[in-house]
């Protein structure tokens, strides 16, 4: 609270004495941790390392100088020995996936799932008993979700535990089907769920959910209308799944059962739950909608009911923690370049062409800065992790100055949250609750052709808004086939007997992640990630402020 923008540099020069002071152990380990997030608020309005100030223990130093992450339920020093291994016995707990026996105390039964025909009970025809075939995934099984040692805290977007970056195993749960599970198919009433806004793929992974609940003998598949809505509202009536049903529905963009806003009353929905008697519900959506996933799962528990809540993580805007990217992404930004593509053609064509596109994304750049590489014609890309002003000196217009001059063209591609500082905000919100953002496509095209007939200059401002093309697509290869992995392991999670997860690729691997440490914050890019960089090599721009 005492740091203001001037204040930038010294937190820098803070963070390197802090870091050459490491072995001195005269300051509480997390200070590092609060000052990198301190520099990170002064960069780009936000922390990333979800630091929360508090007051360490062990030195008694008053906050904010020592913080603990809010993620991490236990304190660490590491002057303390025993610190790694008390960092990741708390890893492991928050990592620790939720189970219906957790709170029942419930008998397995062996899996009805398998890839093998015509075997008998004993073993498969050639005589290998069941129980010696390995395509079920452990309990034990983990994988690692950071491959990267880093060697100081200023590496290209390092990720650190403790001032020296030492290397911290953080394993996490393996997805797939497991050798026993905990429901009887033949009993089971699943429910599918489709919230928030379109996303290419949803219809993929419905699809393959539905296709592995038959593979193990489920009967009674239902998708639930119109998001969590269909759970309440009056005169909308579930559907009933089957694979006949659902086979062909991967050709269409959209949802087969219908997307929605708004209207999650977990309580209302639990009711509804309890009165359909579902067992199973899989919920595809973003971080709203895993936010109310993991309310009903809780409150399932809290209602002791037998119910296995698995969610798959759904958003063009990939702006879920943790996981390498949601599905919808890829193909997203393969229009998203198109648009880009428009935009250079036009711009190239005109006499002092600017080609302008304004790409999705609610809190982060993803779409703009993948849309940007991926096209290799974008000349700026603004996102909203890094502030960049418009006039003066250093701002956008004198380098669309420097642009017409020297190439005779120029295309800009903005990210829709990018520069909310410059607008006047609206402060109204959508269903979700998610803030109206103010458009800045809108106004950075009126400004650019105010800025050039004002110094004379003639331009030719093309303004491409793609909105809802990027989106109401059908998915693309690579997303197709993360939509069946996700799908089916979703399945296999319910199965398991886990409730209140979520379905996932973490480097490059499939598993399950506890929903709650998925929805702290949106995922944002890093300004200090070499993806940014990448970037920024791309375009060529300078920094705008
Ligand atoms: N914190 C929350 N707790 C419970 N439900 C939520 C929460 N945030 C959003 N939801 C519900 O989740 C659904 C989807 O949320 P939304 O933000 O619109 O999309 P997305 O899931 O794609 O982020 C909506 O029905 C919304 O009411
Ligand atoms: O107009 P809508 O449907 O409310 O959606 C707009 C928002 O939806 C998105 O496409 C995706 O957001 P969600 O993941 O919350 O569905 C955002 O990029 C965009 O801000
Ligand atoms: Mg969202």
């Amino acid at each position: 609270g005492l740091l203001d923008d001037n204040h930038f540099e010294l937190v820098h020069i803070l963070i390197k004495m802090a870091v050459s002071l490491k072995s001195s152990g005269s300051f509480c380990s997390t200070q590092l941790q609060w000052l990198h997030s301190t520099r990170d608020r002064l960069l780009y309005g936000s922390s990333h390392s979800n630091a929360k100030e508090c007051t360490c223990k062990k030195t008694k130093r008053p906050a904010p100088l020592c913080v603990k992450a809010t993620s991490m339920k236990v304190e660490l020093d590491f002057n303390d020995p025993s610190w790694k291994q008390k960092f990741q016995e708390d890893w492991d707990k928050r990592f620790n996936l939720p189970r219906i026996t957790d709170i029942y105390d419930l008998k397995p039964r062996p899996t009805t799932f398998s890839l093998k025909k015509n075997r008998s009970p004993a073993g498969d025809e050639n005589g290998t008993p069941m129980d010696k075939w390995n395509g079920y995934v452990n309990n034990d099984d983990r994988a690692l979700l950071k491959v990267i040692k880093y060697s100081s805290p200023n590496s290209a977007g390092a990720e650190c535990i403790d001032p020296d970056c030492s290397w911290v195993e953080q394993w996490v749960h393996r997805a797939g089907p497991r050798k026993e599970i905990y429901y009887e198919p033949e009993e089971v009433k699943a429910a599918i769920v489709t919230c928030g806004g379109l996303c290419p793929g949803l219809n993929d992974v419905i699809r393959q959910i539905v296709f592995t609940l038959e593979t193990y003998g489920v009967k009674n598949i239902v998708g639930i209308p119109f998001g969590y809505r269909g759970f309440f509202e009056k005169g909308l009536k579930e559907m009933p799944l089957s694979r006949h049903l659902v086979e062909n529905i991967n050709l269409a963009g959209g949802s087969f059962l219908g997307v929605s806003r708004g209207g999650a009353k977990t309580s209302e929905i639990v009711d509804s739950i309890q009165a359909r008697r579902i067992d199973m519900l899989f919920v595809l959506g973003g971080n709203g909608t895993h936010a109310g996933a993991n309310a009903i799962h809780e409150e399932c528990r809290k209602r002791k009911l037998k119910v296995s809540v698995v969610a798959v993580p759904k958003t063009i805007d990939n702006d879920i923690l943790l996981m390498d990217k949601t599905f919808g992404f890829d193909t997203a930004v393969e229009e998203a370049q198109r648009a880009i593509n428009s935009a250079y053609i036009e711009a190239r064509s005109a006499y002092h062409g600017i080609g302008l596109v304004k790409l999705m994304g609610r809190s982060s750049g993803f779409i703009a800065m993948h849309a940007s590489l991926s096209s290799g014609q974008v000349d700026v890309c603004l996102i909203p992790e890094v502030p960049f002003t418009l006039d003066g000196e250093y701002g956008v217009l004198r380098h669309l100055e420097h642009l017409l001059k020297t190439k005779g063209f120029c295309v800009i591609c903005v990210a829709e949250a990018a520069g909310q500082e410059l607008l006047q905000k609206s402060g109204a919100t959508d269903a979700s609750g998610n803030v109206i953002l103010s458009d800045i496509g809108v106004h950075m095209q009126q400004k650019i052709k105010m800025h050039f007939k004002d110094i004379g200059v003639p331009a030719d401002v093309k303004y491409i808004d793609p909105t809802y093309m990027v989106r109401a697509c059908r998915a693309n290869a690579s997303d197709a086939i993360l939509c069946t992995v996700l799908g089916q392991n979703a399945v296999h999670g319910a199965f398991a007997g886990f409730s209140g997860i979520t379905s996932c690729i973490c480097n490059t691997h499939y598993v399950y992640l506890p929903i709650t440490e998925v929805i702290t914050a949106p995922k944002r890019v890093n300004p200090n990630s070499r993806m940014w960089h990448r970037c920024l090599t791309s375009t060529g721009q300078p920094d705008f402020h």
